[in-house]
């Protein structure tokens, strides 16, 4: 069975088709690990993405669910050069397999290499993945500011038991991120992005941790002012998506890169210490270093490969965020000490100008 990966300025690729016939359009991005297929076509941020595997070869070692950063495949549609169909270990399902279930179309055999050369040098681009029994499709507008209204839980839910509580505000967390802290003996309630303050206060949070999540900052600015006052008040952590909308709650401008970072090996410098560590990284956008000038925010850690800005601290208040990926799945453990660098700042939450 064939198929067509169909970019919008004008490219095709043929591949094997593996699943129902089907057409859809998404965002195509590429993503340069070597490993953890798994946790990125689970992971949230990726919600509705056309995801291109760089490696050669996807899916050697199965499934595990282990490693599922949330409870479905989040990507569109999936790329890769080959596919893997040989034998698994006890317990692992075949890649072709789970995304099957999940009704999402898999293109084997394609020339990821030209797909990724042409978003290099186009950009990050709409496509669409087609079977060719079906009749073309027509293209779709373009969404601006996208961020899907739902949130992975209507309701505040609080898990663990350990002595530090922790709100971490769901914008589609992945579930590495409520493991670290479940680990770090965090209780950890996990609160939809739009909760009212009130409700927020009455929690009696040590901290917040702002999550990773689809789509454009942008699409909350509603909701800025709000969070402004939450990590004022609160210490205060964010990841990718949630260091882009505390910057930006703080005066700063986001920007899309023309392809993003999407891979387990982005250098980055701390540029308090000039330490260089690897990170794991999955985004479009970026705080533009030139618009954090009237805000209370340095940078603390700098992209080497191009000079963006991968995390922020703030001048005076315990409040720290980071583009990259601490929680490490898939991706190096160099930064796991930042999730222990929040909560001793949450174990002291005197130190903040608490709510009345
Ligand atoms: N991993 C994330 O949180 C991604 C943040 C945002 N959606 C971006 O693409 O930049």
């Amino acid at each position: 069975m064939t198929g067509l990966l169909t970019l919008s300025n004008g490219q095709t690729f043929k591949g094997h088709w593996h699943g129902k016939s089907s057409a859809i359009q998404g965002e195509v991005v590429f993503f340069t690990g070597m490993t953890g297929y798994e946790e990125v076509l689970t992971d949230p941020s990726y919600k509705g993405q056309i995801i291109v595997f760089s490696y050669p070869l996807i899916g050697q070692y199965g499934i595990q669910s282990l490693y599922a950063q949330s409870d479905s495949i989040q990507v569109a549609g999936i790329i890769v050069a080959g596919l893997y169909d040989g034998p698994l270990s006890k317990g692992s399902m075949p890649l072709a397999e789970f995304a099957i279930n999940h009704g999402i179309p898999i293109l084997s055999g394609v020339d990821t290499r030209s797909v990724i050369q042409n978003v290099r040098e186009s950009g990050t681009m709409q496509s669409q993945l087609i079977h060719t029994s079906l009749p073309e499709l027509a293209w779709e507008p373009v969404q601006t500011y996208f961020f899907p209204a739902t949130t992975t839980t209507d309701e505040i839910q609080t898990v663990g038991s350990g002595s530090a509580h922790i709100g971490l505000i769901d914008f589609h967390y992945k579930s590495s991120i409520l493991n670290e802290l479940l680990e770090l003996d965090c209780r950890v309630s996990i609160i939809p992005y739009a909760t009212a303050t009130e409700t927020l206060d009455s929690l009696q949070l040590d901290g917040l941790l702002f999550s990773n999540g689809p789509g454009d900052p942008a699409a909350l600015q509603h909701l800025f002012p709000t969070y402004r006052d939450w990590a004022e008040r609160y210490p205060s952590f964010g990841i990718c998506l949630g260091h882009q909308v505390l910057a930006s709650a703080f005066g700063a401008k986001t920007t899309k890169l023309a392809y993003g970072h999407r891979g387990a090996n982005h250098p980055v410098m701390n540029l308090q210490t000039k330490r260089v560590s690897m990170s794991s990284q999955n985004h479009s956008y970026v705080v533009e270093k030139n618009s954090l000038q009237d805000t209370p925010f340095s940078v603390l850690y700098e992209n080497v490969n191009d000079g963006s800005v991968e995390g922020l601290v703030h001048d005076t208040l315990p409040l720290k965020t980071v583009q990259f990926h601490p929680e490490a799945a898939p991706g190096p453990a160099d930064h796991l000490e930042l999730f222990h660098q929040f909560l001793a700042a949450a174990q002291q939450k005197e130190s903040v100008k608490m709510h009345a």
